[in-house]
């Protein structure tokens, strides 16, 4: 049986992977979860970590909470895409089917630090799409760290003690948005997310369709 023409509604696109990092209390998990709950096409790389879980947060679904034997076992198995050590705890990646479904067309966002972002920028550059989210000011992220009622007090001075530092690595980020308003934010991240889908490179089909329109058929 021939081949099925393509249609510019089938074309076949390469997923990728979209990156939301700030420093703890940026917004970033709050623009997440937005964009999860608007877009289908995308979902959750949910990581490991060895950081006990939060009040509200479900095993699995924000993170997969693991012992410090466990991760090193991972580790070990060489299980994880990218990992690192983030507030005295680790957080890591974990691979399986991330580049299967990347070449299925599947979507992924990952809500990792700097240091993974630059883990997986040098090992797949061409899928990674990485934005960094600002607060409005240190004082504003103070509050969001108080107001999110999550934290003892020494884990929220820690998180703004390390604050500037991740700052720092802004530069490291193709896009830049500053998270004063939620809704604004989320919108401006959502049109970098659907502007990415659409560059040429990623979509793979587009060769067969030019080709059926340069023939005439
Ligand atoms: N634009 C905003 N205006 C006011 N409050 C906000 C805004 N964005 C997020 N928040 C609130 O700030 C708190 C911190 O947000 P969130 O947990 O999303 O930060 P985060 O960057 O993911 O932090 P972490 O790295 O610690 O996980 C939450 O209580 C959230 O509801
Ligand atoms: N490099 C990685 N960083 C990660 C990963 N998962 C989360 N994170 C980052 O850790 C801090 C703290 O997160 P919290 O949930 O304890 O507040 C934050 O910057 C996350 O983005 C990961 O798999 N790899």
């Amino acid at each position: 049986m021939p081949a099925p023409v393509p249609t510019h509604d089938t074309l076949h696109r390469r997923g990728l992977m979209f990156i939301l990092s700030s420093p703890s209390g940026a917004g970033k998990t709050t623009i997440a979860r937005r964009l999860l709950e608007a877009d289908s096409d995308i979902c959750l790389s949910v990581s490991a970590t060895t950081r006990p879980i939060r009040p509200g947060e479900v095993d699995g679904t924000d993170y997969h909470f693991v012992s410090d034997a466990e991760f090193d076992r991972m580790v070990e198995g060489d299980e994880f895409y990218e990992w690192a050590r983030v507030f005295g705890h680790r957080y890591g990646t974990p691979k399986a089917h991330i580049r299967a479904g990347l070449k299925e067309g599947q979507d992924f966002l990952f809500d990792i630090d700097w240091q993974g972002t630059q883990q997986l920028s040098q090992k797949d550059k061409a899928d990674v799409v990485p934005v960094f989210i600002l607060p409005p000011s240190l004082e504003e992220l103070h509050r969001r760290l108080v107001a999110r009622a999550q934290d003892s007090e020494e884990v929220i001075d820690g998180r703004m003690a390390r604050a500037q530092a991740e700052i720092s690595h802004w530069d490291g980020y193709d896009y830049v948005v500053v998270n004063d308003d939620v809704e604004e934010c989320f919108i401006k991240v959502r049109e970098i997310l659907h502007a990415e889908r659409m560059k040429r490179k990623r979509q793979t089909g587009l060769i067969d369709f030019v080709r059926e329109l340069m023939r005439g058929a």
